[in-house]
């Protein structure tokens, strides 16, 4: 997040009884462009957030994720194209009558105030500005009471924020946007100042907010973990445009191109260029001390073959001294993807061991998961993946090919309405 308003943000309007469903919270980018003195920030062709989606948005610093969400809360003015929540053009709207609420990285609590005062603040402010639609101070109370037993802070709403944890603060922030009622709440990297333990615990608390909440929650964060465990629905951006949208999952498993694949997962994908070569099963995939053997055909004549780090599987070690190494060439060449390199560095990550290995093929690493025999460093291993494991992306244009299990190479359309171009 590059810009904090110096006091927070919850916008309204958040009306309706206690009990009444979250009005449609649906987001839509049509093609929203954003720039600051000339150089484009955001640009979005088409970006749709799901109604009641727990949206997670993830990409490189400075990549236009704080923006996005400034937008859409009403902060940020797009210079050209539509915003629309629950089917409505907002674009106009001024921030307090978006039925939005947004929470920063830092929370923004008045130091001044109890948490009880902070968490009433916005809603005190909505009175008093909307005298006969705004909530009455019986409201106020009870919608205070129902978020601090919502998020365990019944116990210290006399607090002040110098007299909490980090994760009692960040508990406040979120009640603060919370007591609103909001049809959307946007959050932009609530968790980063807490530390692992309470970070876990908080992961856990926000998807059950949601369940609770039934609304739409746009979460930004730089976490790999997050990304790809707390939301239903995806969005990779990637220098102010949208790269991929989807099921967590289905992005991981099939990523559109090579940014999506090196971005999303830890360790990050490997990579390696190969030429593609004619085979009986359908194509030979050959480079430096590299082959796979795959069902495609028509592959482009230059092929980046990627695999991920806990997908392939040692066959070693092989027995075969550094002294004396074995050309991969007579490797056995069955399908999938035979690989050989010596182990640099070994990395115990406590879940699972990362063996970094160097060979003919560059760089690359894996996954050896607990009960398997680690090798050492110095020694030489052989690995394989088997072809449904393998990702293909056309060494031009970085898009994902067929999978190399399939039929035929085809470029594979990207998800949620974006173009192959990235937009
Ligand atoms: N008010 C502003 N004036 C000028 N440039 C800005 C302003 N706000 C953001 N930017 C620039 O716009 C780009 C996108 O910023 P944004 O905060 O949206 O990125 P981000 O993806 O959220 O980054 P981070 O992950 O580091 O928080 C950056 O290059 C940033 O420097």
């Amino acid at each position: 997040m590059t810009s904090t308003p110096p006091t927070p943000l919850t916008t309204g309007p958040v009306a309706g009884s206690p009990d009444a469903a979250p009005a449609p919270g649906g987001v839509t980018f049509d093609g929203v462009v954003k720039r600051y003195g000339g150089q484009t920030v955001l640009d979005v062709a088409r970006l749709d957030v799901p109604h009641r989606s727990f949206t997670v948005v993830v990409g490189p610093s400075g990549c236009g994720k704080s923006t996005g969400l400034r937008v859409v809360a009403g902060l940020e003015t797009p210079d050209s194209g539509r915003v629309r929540i629950g089917g409505t053009d907002v674009t106009d709207t001024p921030p307090g009558r978006r039925g939005v609420s947004m929470v920063f990285q830092d929370f923004a609590l008045y130091p001044h105030l109890t948490v009880e005062q902070n968490i009433a603040f916005g809603l005190r402010l909505e009175a008093k500005h909307n005298r006969r639609a705004g909530p009455d101070k019986a409201e106020i109370a009870q919608r205070v009471t129902d978020a601090c037993a919502m998020l365990g802070l019944a116990e210290l709403r006399r607090r002040r924020p110098s007299q909490l944890s980090g994760g009692e603060r960040q508990r406040v922030g979120l009640a603060r946007a919370i007591v609103r009622r909001p049809r959307v709440l946007l959050l932009d990297e609530p968790l980063s100042a807490l530390d692992a333990q309470l970070r876990q615990h908080a992961r856990a608390e926000l998807v059950r907010l949601h369940r609770e909440l039934g609304n739409t929650v746009i979460l930004v964060t730089h976490d790999q973990l997050e990304a790809l465990s707390m939301g239903t629905n995806l969005v990779v951006m990637n220098a102010g445009r949208v790269a991929q949208t989807g099921v967590p999952a289905d992005v991981y498993q099939r990523p559109a191109d090579t940014f999506v694949a090196t971005f999303v997962g830890s360790p990050t994908m490997n990579l390696h260029d190969v030429e593609p070569r004619p085979h009986p099963a359908g194509g030979e995939l050959v480079g430096p001390g590299i082959r796979a053997v795959v069902a495609g055909a028509g592959l482009p004549r230059r092929v980046r073959l990627g695999w991920r780090a806990g997908d392939g599987v040692l066959e070693t070690p092989t027995g075969v001294s550094p002294a004396s190494e074995r050309p991969t060439d007579e490797a056995p060449t069955g399908p999938g993807l035979t690989l050989e390199g010596l182990i640099d560095v070994v990395e115990f990550t406590g879940e699972s061991t990362v063996i970094h290995c160097v060979g003919p093929a560059g760089g690359w690493r894996a996954s050896v998961g607990s009960g398997v025999a680690v090798p050492a460093v110095g020694e030489r291993v052989r690995l394989r993946v088997e072809p449904d494991k393998l990702h293909l992306f056309d060494t031009a244009t970085g898009l994902r090919l067929a999978d190399p299990a399939g039929p035929v190479a085809e470029p594979v359309p990207s998800l949620g309405g974006v173009r192959p171009d990235g937009v």
